[in-house]
């Protein structure tokens, strides 16, 4: 098991992780989602003893990384695949990394066929594509037999049956009882591939609970209605019945309405009092990927302006808020991605809470350079020049690390 408890990291003024505690359990694939830049590497690094944390700890097994005995045969990391010596064959570069953690050659050619690169053995790296070299990536992380693996974007590259493959892999791996975290920006991979997640937003946790919790927890029901297209007139008779009866409708793109707020039979109920004939009646739940955006847009420090302004972004639905809004209890229309009320302490989002060792309260004894940051703004922002993110590290800014 992986924990860690109240981590921090500083890179002078720049705060990377936050007061970040959570555990990564055996037997499960367990994903770790966040926005660009919002600590997921410097996580995973601080996991593998790579950076130090400013506070709190992280242990695998209970020991933090340098203390754990024989690491490399009980830990397993990809972290960056074009960390490779690229003028070494693929082989030789995994049986240097074996030799130097006292595993058998044999073992090296096991993980080659794990991999599916045992025909490309000797050939240089330098001349593998992103996807070869992910394979190579993992092909090192499998080679001491390790229980507790980390990927971060295992998928980064890899075609359709590649990422079938590393889905299957990571499946495969939590199933024999080992600890498996890792980090994806493809959410749809995600929803397959992983039971639990940890999600993160500039350095802090947002969530730490299974798939279909943070769906639940980040999205609302729907049901889709369609009348015949011919009989406009009953489209809009039905509207008026089942935003009568309290519910939400709200036209789709293709005819059809999305209605919040009523049960199925009480949909189908209320039609057949009006006396309209229905073509669909159909339940429906948010993607992960919907509920992720909407608990991370908050949270969310690199964000096009060009793409905003033109309104080339996808049409928020019904109760969303703008880009950079938090949502308020209350407002907005219930039942179409209705945040649960905003919880005491400034925190957004009603998650059940792991029972966890509590980290100190600022170790560091300053102050949270995030207060605050998931509170809604005090008066809407117009969607067609939305006020930039808040850099609420105060150090270097991120459009400066970016044009690094
Ligand atoms: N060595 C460093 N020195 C200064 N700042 C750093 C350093 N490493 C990371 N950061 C900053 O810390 C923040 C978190 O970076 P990190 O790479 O951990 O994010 P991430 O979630 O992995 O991002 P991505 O999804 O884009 O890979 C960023 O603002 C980054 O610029």
């Amino acid at each position: 098991m992986i924990e860690a408890v109240g981590l921090t990291k500083r890179y002078g003024a720049k705060t990377a992780v936050y007061n970040l505690s959570f555990q990564v359990r055996p037997g499960t694939v367990t994903g770790f989602l966040g926005p660009n830049g919002s600590g997921k590497s410097t996580t995973m690094r601080m996991i593998l003893g790579l950076d130090a944390p400013t506070t709190g700890q992280v242990t695998i097994g209970g020991y933090p990384y340098r203390k754990l005995p024989n690491a490399p045969r009980q830990v397993g990391a990809l972290l960056d695949a074009k960390a490779v010596h690229g003028g070494r064959h693929a082989r030789n570069h995994l049986l240097c990394l074996a030799q130097l953690s006292g595993i058998p050659a044999r073992r090296v050619d096991e993980v080659l066929g794990v991999v599916g690169l045992q025909d490309v053995a000797k050939k240089r790296s330098k001349g593998f594509s992103l996807g070869m070299g992910q394979r190579l990536g993992i092909a090192a992380a499998l080679l001491g037999d390790p229980q507790v693996l980390l990927f971060d974007e295992p998928v980064n590259g890899l075609d359709p049956e590649g990422i079938l493959w590393v889905r299957n892999l990571m499946k495969a791996l939590a199933a024999e009882g080992r600890t498996v975290f890792v980090s994806s920006h493809l959410m749809s991979e995600m929803a397959l591939t992983a039971e639990h997640l940890i999600v993160i937003g500039r350095g802090q946790l947002l969530a730490d609970m299974s798939v279909r919790d943070f769906i639940s927890a980040n999205s609302a029901d729907f049901a889709r209605v369609r009348t015949p297209d011919s009989e406009p007139q009953h489209r809009e008779k039905l509207t008026a019945a089942l935003t009568e009866a309290g519910g939400q409708v709200m036209p789709e793109q293709d005819g059809a309405l999305r209605v919040t707020g009523l049960p199925l039979p009480r949909i189908s109920d209320l039609a057949h009092g009006a006396d309209v004939r229905l073509w669909e009646l159909s339940p429906h739940q948010a993607s992960l990927e919907e509920a992720y955006m909407r608990m991370t847009q908050g949270a969310v420090d690199y964000r096009s302006t060009i793409d905003q302004r033109a309104g080339l972004q996808e049409q928020l639905p019904p109760g969303a808020v703008p880009q950079g809004q938090m949502p308020v209890a209350g407002q907005g229309q219930p039942g179409w991605y209705a945040p649960p009320p905003p919880q005491q302490g400034g925190q957004p989002f009603a998650m059940p809470q792991p029972q966890m060792p509590q980290p100190p309260q600022d170790p560091a004894g300053t102050p949270n350079p995030y207060a605050g940051a998931p509170q809604p703004p005090a008066a809407p922002v117009p969607a067609a020049a939305p006020a930039p993110a808040p850099d609420l590290t105060k150090g270097a800014t991120d459009n400066e690390d970016a044009a690094r």
